[in-house]
């Protein structure tokens, strides 16, 4: 087992060790927040029929015509129907938004650009031939590529796969992610909190940030600090595809996770993690499933999550992009504690003249759970770096699980 290893390096183990869940088939209607297990080829043309974008007449425009033109309205097409009528010189057809051009028209023009009187239009302005007229096709094309397997279904994209007629569709199963909180000072709320106990926080921040990434949580939220305990609810862990757990990662005697994780049958990858908060995490595999020790401060537990948990998490759930999204930001107030290791410091965004500014959090302890309300960044703090400067432009991580 590696000690002390670069986030970059813990990063391309755990990813490397991470193979996507397997596939179900769901219908459209659950598609939000599901991730794509096929390639999406359109079935059909959008629109699948020439069609008006303008309530209006349809009419043959020649580009010849003497003006002001009349013409004689034949027929009416309202949306949802369509007439096969033919429209002849001379003739117009009262047409609706979204209805099928027919047979013979050109063109559309708008109700408000005309004259009516009786069964009769005049027009002041010509029209050319296709004005007003979106054709077959025009938005896709039948056969064409319109989502990748690995893509996040965004309600934008459920609109389009619904657009073109799917009706089920393949995508990765929810990831199952076993949750342990380990910690004997721990107790649940809704009981009244024991002289030296603490409630469990971290199970509720890190089930909601499962829960945001689309996974079913399978929760033990409370282990003592006792190895025969910590065994036994990582038995209880069985039917899960990854496990999480927070507290006992560090050096004291009742911090045991990773022997228990050893003793259970997991190949250690690394302890410790050269970043601050959550130095002391270690990751382990057994079989195909990985196994995250984060500390349990929770600001450390939340701050590793999204660094190192995330990006494998995003792998295992078929995401084809695992990578958090980086920014540069100006740096808005100071920190003196520049030390030997990196930091990642909590900060708000402030959007200002163009720029992005980093307000840091008041707080940066590593069990300041506080400092994360209002956060959306994670500032990259070099190792050696030395005090920061307001002004300065530093490398930031953007973490959407936490924007409000
Ligand atoms: N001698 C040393 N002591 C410590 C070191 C060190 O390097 N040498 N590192 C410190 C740092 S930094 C951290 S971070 C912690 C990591 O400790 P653990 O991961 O073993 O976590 P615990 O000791 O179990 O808990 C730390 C802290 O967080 C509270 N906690 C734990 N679980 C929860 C929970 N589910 N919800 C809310 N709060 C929780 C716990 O009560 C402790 O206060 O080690 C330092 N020590
Ligand atoms: O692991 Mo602690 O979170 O190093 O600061």
């Amino acid at each position: 087992m590696k000690v002390m290893i670069e986030l970059e390096e813990a990063k391309e183990m755990v990813l490397k060790a991470t193979k996507p869940v397997e596939h179900e088939i769901i219908s459209l209607v659950n598609a939000f927040q599901r991730v794509l297990a096929q390639d999406i080829s359109a079935p059909m043309d959008m629109p699948p029929f020439d069609r008006s974008p303008l309530d209006g007449y349809a009419y043959q425009a020649t580009g010849l015509e003497d003006m002001p033109l009349l013409l004689r309205v034949v027929s009416e097409i309202p949306a949802g129907t369509f007439s096969e009528r033919r429209i002849m010189t001379g003739e117009a057809a009262r047409i609706y938004t979204g209805a099928p051009i027919p047979p013979g028209a050109n063109c559309v023009i708008r109700q408000e650009d005309t004259e009516r009187d009786g069964d009769q239009i005049k027009i002041a302005r010509p029209l050319m031939a296709g004005q007003n007229v979106v054709r077959r096709g025009e938005e896709i094309k039948e056969g064409e590529l319109l989502l990748k397997q690995g893509f996040y279904l965004t309600p934008p994209a459920i609109g389009l796969l619904a657009a073109v007629g799917w009706d089920q569709i393949t995508v990765y199963k929810r990831p199952r992610v076993g949750l342990l909180s380990t910690g004997s000072e721990l107790m649940d709320v809704g009981q009244p909190l024991l002289p030296s106990k603490i409630y469990n926080s971290n199970n509720y921040t890190l089930r909601g940030m499962l829960q945001n990434a689309g996974c079913e949580v399978i929760s033990i939220p409370i282990v003592s600090d006792q190895i025969e305990d910590t065994l036994a609810a990582l038995e209880k862990m069985a039917d899960t595809d990854m496990v999480i757990s927070t507290g006992g990662a560090s050096v004291g005697n009742f911090d045991i996770m990773r022997h228990a994780l050893a003793q259970f049958g997991c190949e250690m990858f690394f302890w410790k993690v050269n970043l601050k908060p959550g130095t002391a995490a270690s990751v382990g595999l057994k079989g195909q499933k990985l196994f995250f020790s984060l500390s349990g401060n929770p600001a450390a537990a939340a701050v590793t999550y999204e660094l190192l948990v995330r990006p494998a998490l995003r792998k295992l759930a078929g995401h084809s992009c695992f990578e958090n999204k980086g920014i540069l930001v100006k740096m808005a107030n100071g920190f003196a504690k520049g030390g030997r290791q990196r930091r990642f410091l909590r900060a708000r965004a402030v959007f200002k003249d163009g720029e992005v500014w980093a307000d840091l959090a008041s707080a940066q302890g590593s069990g300041v759970l506080r400092s994360m309300i209002g956060s959306q960044l994670l500032v990259d703090v070099p190792a050696n770096h030395g005090p920061v400067n307001p002004g300065e432009i530093l490398q930031a991580n953007w973490i959407e699980a936490w924007e409000n």
